[in-house]
Parts: structure tokens; sequence; C-alpha cells
């Protein structure tokens, strides 16, 4: 039997973006329902942000304590493999979003089950595990946050060849004893940290170079990380075909600058890139392309259409969760806004719009060292027609890093526009650069002037005075 439901504010996906939409619009005093077809929490939860750092923060609190005399000494095993799997099982539920869905109903947003299609202006058709179909229907708006997708690239035999993607990787039972990963982005460079710290021989085929959108010294510097780890990190080689037997994965290798070459191993994961969840949700129903990401202006509002939106991975914007929430919040607090007549905000920097999303978006890469960084590199910040400096400072130069651990190493970097002495973007690589960052967020989306920088005085001895050697490297006008 059909039934009909109708709501102020449809989502679809209820991964952490979708979830955010529809709190903020509640909030704002709509009804809102989410259609979520797996587990909500969505990708974050389960097999992407919680379970990878889980894999990656025991290996790094080991190699923080021997980089410390005297905690080093009391340091003499190595990580204990099942205990370090049963935390990633605690932070992922066992894959149980009871939890998620008890969050749900607490915040007054209902839940539909079931893979969800957009079947029309304003209208999404739910299909149930048991082929039963539901049509929901929006007052106001239809909210897509219906997330990514690992790419599989066509190396001959690789989808054959049944590899890992992050799903796999982040969810394994076991610790394969050898594992290629073929890529050089974020997923390659933290499940190559993960696995080596659990004890598995890693091989790591970066055809274009490690972490290619970073500062190049970030890529460099992870690249002696990840070798130090034990890891075979080979760049400028891509896999020319792979086959599975009994015996693990057999990969030939091509090279730029030499003969091919063959690996084995028991895993191969492929880390590189996403494509939009788009392919299977109706698009089509209303005249949008299927598989495309969703392009928005930014009040995520999908230009054409005074109804849809599409909020996080699924639009291209920056695929990270922290950015789809930021996103969420604007769209959310933007669909009630339209829906009872009030303003609406959504010139830059208004409450309405993600204007962040175009030049001052933060990261964190949880490799050893760290890689955290905000807003534009030099070469992109030159590439905008920018007139830059950027200055660097090595950890080493800074008392509270030695503290921290022995042998600080690593490197920052800032990017001054020179015509307006504000940061435009910030780097910082080294070991445990994480919570450096939100710093250097306030001061590229603040534009605090580079002369009242030097009046946000970071407390000695810690790592942050890595801010005033910056400052100092950059130079203070005399008059
Ligand atoms: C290995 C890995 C590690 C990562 N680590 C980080 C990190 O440390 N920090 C960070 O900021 N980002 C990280 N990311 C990126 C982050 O996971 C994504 O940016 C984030 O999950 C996007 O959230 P989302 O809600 O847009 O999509 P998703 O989390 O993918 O959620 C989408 C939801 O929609 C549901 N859905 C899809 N289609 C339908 C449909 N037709 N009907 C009903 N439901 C549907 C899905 O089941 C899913 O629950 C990582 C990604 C990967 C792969
Ligand atoms: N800590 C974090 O914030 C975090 C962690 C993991 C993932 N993520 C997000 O998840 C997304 C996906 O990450 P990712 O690492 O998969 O993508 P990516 O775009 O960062 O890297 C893809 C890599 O694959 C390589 N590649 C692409 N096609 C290839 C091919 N055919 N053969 C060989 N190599 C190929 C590219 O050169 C690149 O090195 C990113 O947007 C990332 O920001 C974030």
């Amino acid at each position: 039997m059909q039934m009909t439901d109708e709501y102020d504010l449809i989502v679809l996906g209820g991964g952490p973006v979708g979830e955010n939409v529809a709190d903020r619009a509640v909030q704002g005093g709509l009804t809102a329902v989410i259609v979520e077809s797996e587990l909500v929490g969505g990708e974050c939860s389960y097999w992407a942000c919680m379970p990878s750092k889980a894999l990656l923060r025991s290996g790094q609190a080991l190699r923080a304590a021997r980089r410390v005399p005297g905690a080093a000494e009391a340091v003499t095993g190595e990580l204990d493999v099942p205990a370090v799997l049963k935390r990633r099982d605690e932070f992922t539920s066992d894959w149980d979003d009871s939890g998620q869905v008890d969050w749900l109903s607490s915040a007054h947003i209902d839940l539909v089950r079931g893979h969800g299609r957009i079947s029309g202006e304003r209208r999404v058709t739910v299909t149930d595990a048991d082929g039963g179909e539901r049509t929901l229907t929006a007052r106001h708006a239809v909210a897509v946050s219906t997330g990514s997708d690992a790419v599989v690239p066509g190396i001959p035999g690789l989808q054959e060849a049944a590899p890992w993607t992050s799903r796999e990787a982040t969810s394994a039972q076991e610790v394969p004893e050898s594992l290629i990963v073929v890529g050089g982005g974020v997923v390659a460079v933290e499940m190559a940290t993960a696995f080596a710290s659990l004890g598995s021989r890693v091989t790591m085929l970066a055809r274009s170079g490690v972490l290619g959108a970073f500062e190049p010294f970030a890529g460099e510097l992870v690249t002696e990380g990840l070798r130090e780890l034990g890891v075979d990190v080979r760049t400028g080689v891509s896999p020319a075909r792979v086959d599975r037997d009994a015996a693990g994965v057999t990969v030939r290798v091509s090279r730029d600058d030499a003969d091919d070459d063959e690996l084995l191993a028991d895993e191969i994961l492929v880390a590189t890139g996403r494509s939009p969840r788009s392919d299977d949700i109706g698009l089509e129903t209303i005249g949008l392309e299927p598989g495309s990401w969703i392009g928005t202006d930014d009040s995520l509002r999908v230009p054409g259409t005074d109804w849809l939106y599409a909020v996080g991975d699924v639009n291209g914007r920056a695929p990270l969760t922290h950015q789809g929430k930021y996103q969420a919040r604007a769209a959310g607090d933007a669909i009630a806004a339209r829906a009872q007549g009030g303003p609406v905000e959504d010139r830059a920097w208004g409450r309405h719009a993600a204007t962040a999303d175009r030049a001052s978006v933060p990261q964190v890469v949880f490799s050893d060292p760290e890689v955290a960084s905000i807003g534009l590199t030099e070469a992109a910040a030159q590439q905008a027609g920018r007139r830059v400096r950027a200055v660097d400072v090595e950890f080493s130069s800074v008392a509270g890093a030695s503290l921290h651990g022995d042998g600080a190493s690593g490197r920052a970097r800032i990017v001054v526009d020179e015509d307006r002495r504000v940061l435009l973007g910030a780097t910082f690589v080294g070991p445990e650069v994480a919570e450096l960052v939100h710093a250097a967020t306030v001061a590229v989306v603040g534009e605090v002037p580079i002369q009242r920088l030097w009046h946000a005085v970071p407390s000695y001895p810690t790592v942050s005075e890595v801010w005033l050697r910056l400052l100092e490297a950059y130079g203070r006008d005399s008059a």
C-alpha cells in the first residue's frame, strides 16, 4: 500500500551533514524527515573519520611516548592490535546506529529507512528493504546529502580482484601481513600510516606524488615519515594490471622511468578519490544529470530551483565532515528563513552562506608527522592572482616543540597577502600539530592584520610559539 506523508523538509541521506540540515531546520520551527538507506551517522561515523582516527591514535600515542626519555623506557612493547581494533569497534558502536537514531528522535526529526529517489518537484519516493514504496512530499524543501563513494579506477583486473576501498580498510577485522595502497592522497597516507603501525608491510603507489594538494614540503616530510615507519613509498608509478589468486594479489606496476615491476601482497587498497552518490537518486526526474556533483549557490540551493538544496560531499565544494556540517548550518537556517518569509543573509560571511568553503577550509591529515592546513597554499594564492609572500620556520627553533618530544622536526608556513597584510593560508607539519590549525583558521577567516597578530602572544613554552617565530621571519614594520 502507498502512503503519502508531508513534511516541511525532506533530507535525503542521514550522514553527519543531513543530520545537521534537519536539526537546524527543526530548531528554526520546521518539521523534517531524514531518509536513510544504511546507517544513520553515514560514512564518517562508520567507515571514514571515526574508525580511521581510532586506528591511527594508538600508534601516534606510542610514538609520542617514545620521543620523551623517561616515558620511552617505560614503553617496552609494540601495539596491542586486538585492543586497537576493539577500541575502533567501540567508536563505530559495532556498526549499530541505535544511538544516532535515539538522537534523531530527541531532536524531533523523523526517520524513514530505505533508498530515496526524487520523484518530481518536492517529492521523494522511498523503497524499503522489502521493496515497499512510500512517497514523501515537502512543503518547502528537499536537501540532498547523500555523500560520496570511493572511486575504483578502470585498471585491468582491479574490479575482479575485489580490492579494499576505505570501507574495508576502516572496518578490517584482521591486519593483512602485506598491503599495497594505490594513491597518494589523504586516505592513502592515513591508511598506510595506520596499517604500518599495526604491523603490515605496506607499499604505497603514489602516481603523482604524496599529498599533492598541500604545500610541497608536507608531501616531502610525510613521505620521510612513512619511510621511517617502514612503508615502501613509490612515486611516479601506477598499477597496470591486478590479479588475485589463492596466494594474494599480484600487481604489475608500470614506472615512468624504468621497466615494469611485479608486486605481491595479501591485500590491495584503492584510495584514488571520491565520486558523488547521485547516480540513483532520481535527478533525471527534475532535469539534472545523474552521477554528477550537484552545484549550488553559497546558501547551498541548486540554481534554477527554489526548493532543492545539495549539502556536504555530494556538492563537491569541500568534502570534509566539518565543512559539510558548516554548510548544513547555513542551509538548514536558510531553508527555515525562506519557509517563514524571514530575512535571508546569503551575502559573503552572512549567516546563510557557506563562504569559508571558497578559500578558508581547514584540514588535518593524521599522518606522522601530522599535517594541518587552512586556506590557500602559496601556489594556489599565486594562481588566484594574489601578490603573496610565504615565510617558513622549522619546529626545531621552537622551545615548546623540543620539550614536547626529542628531535622535534617539522615546518610551518604562512602565506601573507602583501596588499592587505593578512594571512591567506597556513600549513603546519610536525608531531601533533592538529590543534595548532584553529588559531590559524581564526586569523584567516577573521582577516586579522599581521600587525595585530603580534599582540596575540603565545604562551611560553608551548608549540604555539611557532606563531611568534613565523611573525619574526615575516618581519615587523619598524615605524
Ligand atoms: C577514510 C576516510 C576518512 C575520512 N576522514 C575524515 C576526517 O578525519 N575528517 C573529515 O573532516 N573528513 C573526513 N573524511 C571525509 C568525510 O567522511 C566526509 O566528508 C563526510 O562523511 C561527508 O558527510 P555527508 O553527510 O555529506 O556524507 P556521508 O557521510 O557519506 O553520508 C551520506 C548518507 O546518505 C545515505 N544515502 C546515500 N544515498 C541515499 C539514498 N538514495 N537514500 C537514502 N540514503 C542515502 C548514506 O547511506 C549515508 O548514510 C574521510 C573520508 C574517508 C573516506
Ligand atoms: N583527515 C581528513 O581530513 C581526511 C581523511 C581521509 C579522507 N578525507 C577526504 O576524503 C576524500 C577522499 O580522499 P582520497 O585520498 O581518496 O582522495 P584524494 O583526492 O585526496 O587523493 C586521490 C589520490 O589518488 C591518486 N589517483 C587518482 N586516480 C588514480 C589512478 N587511476 N591510479 C593511481 N592513482 C590515482 C591521485 O593522484 C591522488 O594521489 C578527500 O576529499 C579527503 O579530503 C579527509
